[in-house]
């Protein structure tokens, strides 16, 4: 028999990049371009092709028509008259006008419809479509009931701001923004739902507020959106007429735009009619051009860039611990270390969790928690309970001396890395780095140095003014890592935090991050499927079930005595539960193991054996220990430079066995063998549940 350390069996996990900004990603319609250029080509219909054809030709030839039509030698003069000049003006100052209160007002209305649940929001998105369906003249009779002289607000608009907005330019401004307005709300709302939250609870986790999220991160990130809503509305004002006219009337210098100077040269001078409208129509194609189908999800190819990762850092063999470092960054990271712990403070944890967790934690500044359990044990919610941002479960928080409980998620000092980083695309590593310094108001200059040596500490210095996009899955974990330890903060959640990373670059991580977290003066629950970064990274496991604590021991007690079946499995052990009897455990199928170990009769328990403690024979071993089964070999898989061999058996639970290559060779070990198994009643550790 060999032993070895029990490994983590290889986990099968898609290696995770930064999410792209949102609009950038592609998706391929008919007629979808290759990387190589090639244009896919799949045989259409006839059926489908013709009326498609014919609607193309429905929409086309009008357009054609005025292009025929457009006496060219006097497009000049047409388009210079001082009528047609002075329409122009007011339509552009209509329009971005129009353009302005829609932005005014629709940027918050779309944010409120995207990320606000309230009663009554089906109504309110109704609303916001409703100028889009309704006849513009309707829309005109409308505003003049609402806002018109003798309409619900009118008289009080006049007597208080001497306002009359029938027959005025503010009336043209208020008839093109009520039908443009909708195109922006809707363009940024549909930006807004695809841009993920984690990015904005983030934002706030490193400490800036509600107003501060959403200019520096929502804004940027949906600004592809944005843009292509502001140019449709300003496009669909800079177009308006029925509202218009039946709002504001049709006078020459103060709401006659262009739109209603086309209706008037048609009665009179038809050819100045078309040259106006040629113009109308070139601005409308120049901006449809310039959107290339933006405003209906449709991303444009984004233009080629070089996207590809830098090759991994290679870390600092020996990171130096927290309040050291190389001479550049000593300077900056001695700083970091100071202001981390508020000139010495620690920040000691008590949380008491209910609604779906249910548990009490207490932990020293300095303790590493790792947060372990099957899916859906409640894990993530913790964090998010913790963080202020899950209304299922309810932290009652205690940092140090400051009670966090009815603090806002950006004031409580709780730092979150999620499971993808969620470094934000738009800044560099060194600006995402320096965002939580900047939230609490550091000085640029200041937060930039610092930021700096962090990443400088965390072997990622060098990679300071590349964007997220451009960082590899293990570096930009490292730059997350430094942007929470950046901000300070006084509790630090990290989400699966080496999830990303392959074999090698995990174990150099894991060396920095222990490294790190050992300087670190608060608490640090770390949640994680990996056993060997619990047990190396944590002083304590919290094993959740339901969302209850299960277990909260240290490693070595979790590994020797885990209390339950799947704690075993996932620290690499065979676990059996039973029913304790004189000299063992009785198995719920009939089998029967010996231990030396025993607990009184009738205990619920667990039989814990680890892989490598299962010896493997190909015949019955003889004078051999008492518990022996014979058994078949289903599978064998590799750990390491070892093979791990499933056995199963028909008077014993499946057994894990770990064995060299050499020994399996020897024994002739393939799926179908026959074999015996025995494992020593010593080498098994009865545990109570
Ligand atoms: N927003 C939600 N609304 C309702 N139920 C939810 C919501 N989010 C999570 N749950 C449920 O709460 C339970 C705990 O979920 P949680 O995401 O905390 O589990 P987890 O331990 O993090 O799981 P995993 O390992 O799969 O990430 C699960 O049963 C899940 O289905």
């Amino acid at each position: 028999m060999v032993t070895t350390r029990p490994r983590p069996r290889p986990r099968l996990r898609p290696r995770l990049r930064p999410h792209p900004r949102p609009g950038s990603g592609g998706r391929l319609g008919s007629g979808a371009r290759l990387r190589s250029g090639v244009r896919l080509r799949s045989r259409t219909p006839l059926a489908l092709a013709l009326p498609a054809l014919l609607a193309v030709a429905f929409l086309l030839l009008p357009l054609v028509g005025i292009l025929l039509r457009t006496r060219w030698t006097e497009l000049g003069s047409h388009l210079t008259a001082p009528g047609v000049l002075e329409a122009l003006r007011l339509s552009l100052v209509v329009s971005f006008w129009a353009l302005g209160l829609s932005l005014l007002m629709g940027v918050p209305l779309a944010w409120l419809l995207a990320r606000v649940e309230f009663r009554g929001k089906a109504f309110v998105r109704s609303l916001v479509l409703l100028p889009m369906v309704l006849p513009p003249t309707v829309g005109g009779v409308a505003l003049l009931l609402g806002f018109g002289r003798r309409g619900l607000l009118g008289p009080w608009l006049d007597e208080t701001f001497g306002i009359t907005l029938p027959f005025h330019t503010s009336g043209a401004v208020v008839a093109a923004t009520f039908v443009a307005m909708p195109f922006l709300v809707i363009s940024l709302e549909g930006a807004l739902g695809g841009l993920r939250q984690s990015y904005e609870e983030t934002a706030a986790s490193l400490g800036a507020s509600p107003v501060r999220v959403f200019l520096t991160v929502t804004l940027p990130m949906v600004a592809p959106g944005l843009v292509a809503g502001a140019a449709l509305t300003w496009a669909r004002a800079l177009g308006e007429f029925g509202a218009t006219i039946t709002f504001a009337g049709n006078l020459p210098g103060t709401t006659q735009t262009l739109p209603l100077q086309v209706y008037l040269l048609l009665q009179d001078r038809p050819e100045a009619a078309t040259s106006v409208s040629l113009l109308l129509l070139a601005i409308a194609m120049a901006v449809l051009i310039a959107l290339r189908g933006r405003w209906n999800g449709m991303p444009s190819p984004a233009p080629e860039r070089d996207a590809r990762p830098a090759p991994e850092a290679e870390a600092p063999a020996d990171p130096p611990p927290a309040g050291t470092g190389t001479p550049t960054a000593a300077a900056g990271a001695a700083g970091a270390a100071s202001d981390v712990d508020g000139g010495g403070e620690r920040w000691p944890l008590s949380a008491q969790v209910s609604g779906f967790n249910q548990l009490t934690l207490d932990a020293a500044p300095g303790t590493t928690i790792a947060v372990v359990g099957e899916n859906g044990s409640g894990k993530t919610t913790l964090l998010r309970a913790l963080l202020g941002l899950t209304p299922r479960a309810r932290a009652e928080l205690r940092l140090g001396d400051v009670e966090v409980t009815g603090l806002p998620p950006h004031r409580r000092g709780v730092a979150w890395v999620p499971q993808d980083g969620a470094l934000f695309p738009h800044l560099t590593a060194l600006a995402n780095t320096a965002y939580g310094l900047r939230a609490r108001g550091v000085p640029r200059a200041e937060a930039r140095s610092e930021a700096q040596a962090w990443l400088d500490r965390l072997g990622v210095g060098h990679l300071a003014h590349r964007r997220p996009a451009q960082l590899s899955g293990g570096q930009a974990q490292r730059v997350a890592l430094a942007r929470a330890l950046a901000a300070r903060p006084r509790l630090l959640l990290l989400d699966e935090p080496l999830a990303a990373l392959d074999q090698t670059t995990r174990a150099r991580v894991r060396h920095t991050l222990r490294a790190h977290l050992s300087g670190f003066p608060g608490v640090c629950l770390i949640v994680t499927h990996d056993p060997v970064e619990a047990v190396s990274l944590a002083d304590r496991v919290l094993v959740l079930s339901e969302g209850r604590a299960l277990q909260d021991a240290a490693p070595a007690e979790v590994t020797r005595h885990p209390r339950s079946p799947w704690v075993a499995r996932m620290l690499g052990r065979n676990a059996w539960p039973g029913t304790a009897g004189t000299d063992g455990l009785a198995l719920p199928g009939g089998g029967h193991v010996v231990t030396a170990d025993t607990l009184p009769a009738g205990t619920e328990a667990l039989a814990v054996v680890a892989p490598e403690a299962v010896s493997v024979h190909r015949t019955r071993p003889a004078g051999s220990p008492r518990n022996v089964w014979p058994g078949t070999v289903r599978e064998i898989t590799t750990a390491g430079s070892r093979l791990r061999v499933l056995i199963t058996s028909p008077q014993a639970p499946d057994l894990v066995a770990e064995i060299t290559p050499a020994a399996a060779a020897d024994l002739g070990l393939k799926d179908g063998s026959d074999v015996w198994t025995s494992v020593k009643a010593t080498e098994i550790t009865l545990v109570a549940l």
